[in-house]
């Protein structure tokens, strides 16, 4: 099932959550829904599963307009963060729920829910917990019974708000893997809220970024990390540097020293030249050269990992940290005062 979503707006009161959002998720995709807190990711959510209805704009589920349809006529499975599993129902009552609660036209003979209870049960590996009540399960265990409730209807489309926030690291993890290699098998389009940006990267097959109420990119993992559309993206998607430099004649100049071919330079919008203005860029894609006339001089060296981080200072002041991967010899790390000038192998440039 593909969604389309177009000019979507939602606002609460005087305040406007999403502010004309279009977007749209291709079937069986994995999507995550990335920002930060307050950027209108569950808004978003909340109105695909039809828990919410928006001011203007459109949600198409395949060639229907599904406005005005409840959560029930969406054919969507969700997990959501507030909607607890029932207490008092054991772990095999709560996942068979959505199909009791059928109308008996549409309801599945008895026999059937078991079964597919079951089936749904092993499949997210916690069978051995059929007759546990919520109150006994650990935290990963619940997430794991809220999906199985989410998937026992066989929705075309799985929400998941956060799915795994209040776990600890290594269960985040597990699940993450997990919940991977469930959407491989059963390939339902799912969307994923999170605001954390490895979860997004590492799960999702596209990643909608969202900053105060708009998309301000989507693309794959690596399309975003390597090329953020714009400054906010490069600052809240990996790590960044932020130089003042200027643009002219085809280069990219800091203290009017040349440090970019403008041609590897993404450059924002239509400036062409720039007396002033912004170069973001990754640590690893700057390279120092040991030169006695260099721009800029060595501050600090560490060792991270199999990684070299290098900060260094440039002459009128400006701070920046380098990675390089470690060399074969000691001698060609450099050391705290020494003058190197800089090279810049991508970024992007934006005009004040
Ligand atoms: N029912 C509501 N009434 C008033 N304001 C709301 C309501 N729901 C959300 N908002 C506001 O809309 C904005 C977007 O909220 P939303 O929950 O979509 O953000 P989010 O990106 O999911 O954030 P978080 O990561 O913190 O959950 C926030 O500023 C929030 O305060």
């Amino acid at each position: 099932m593909d969604i389309t979503v177009s000019g979507l707006v939602k606002g609460f009161g005087s305040f406007t959550a999403l502010h004309g959002v279009d977007l749209d998720i291709h079937t069986g995709e994995l999507m995550a829904i990335l920002g930060p807190s307050g950027s209108g990711k569950t808004t978003l959510l909340r109105l695909l599963a039809g828990l919410e209805q928006p001011d203007a704009g459109s949600i198409r589920f395949g060639a229907k307009d599904v406005a005005g349809n409840l959560p029930g006529d969406r054919d969507v499975g969700f997990v959501f963060q507030h909607y607890a599993l029932f207490r008092h129902m054991s772990v095999f009552e709560n996942v068979a729920f959505g199909l009791r609660v059928r109308p008996s036209k549409t309801r599945p003979p008895e026999a059937e829910i078991r079964k597919r209870v079951n089936d749904l049960l092993a499949l997210v590996q916690v069978d051995w917990l059929a007759d546990r009540y919520p109150a006994q399960l650990s935290g990963g265990q619940r997430q794991r019974v809220a999906l199985a409730r989410a998937l026992a209807i066989e929705p075309q489309v799985l929400l998941l708000d956060e799915p795994f926030g209040a776990l600890d690291a290594k269960v985040r993890r597990e699940l993450r893997r997990w919940l991977r290699d469930l959407h491989r098998r059963l390939g339902m389009t799912t969307v994923f809220v999170t605001h954390d940006q490895e979860e997004a990267l590492d799960l999702a097959d596209r990643v909608v970024v969202m900053g105060q109420g708009r998309v301000e990119q989507i693309g794959a993992p690596q399309e975003l990390y390597d090329s953020p559309a714009n400054a906010f993206v490069y600052r809240f998607l990996g790590e960044t540097n932020e130089l003042r430099a200027s643009l002219q004649a085809g280069r990219v100049r800091v203290q009017n020293t040349p440090i970019a071919e403008a041609a590897r330079i993404n450059v924002a919008e239509t400036a062409r030249e720039a007396d002033d203005g912004t170069l973001f860029v990754r640590p690893h894609l700057l390279s120092l050269t040991p030169d006695p006339h260099g721009i800029a001089t060595v501050t600090h060296v560490s060792l991270v990992g199999a990684m070299l981080r290098v900060e260094v200072e440039t002459q009128d002041g400006q701070n920046l940290h380098v990675e390089v991967p470690r060399g074969p010899s000691i001698d060609l790390v450099p050391t705290p005062g020494e003058r190197v000038s800089l090279t810049v192998r991508g970024g992007l440039f934006v005009a004040a």
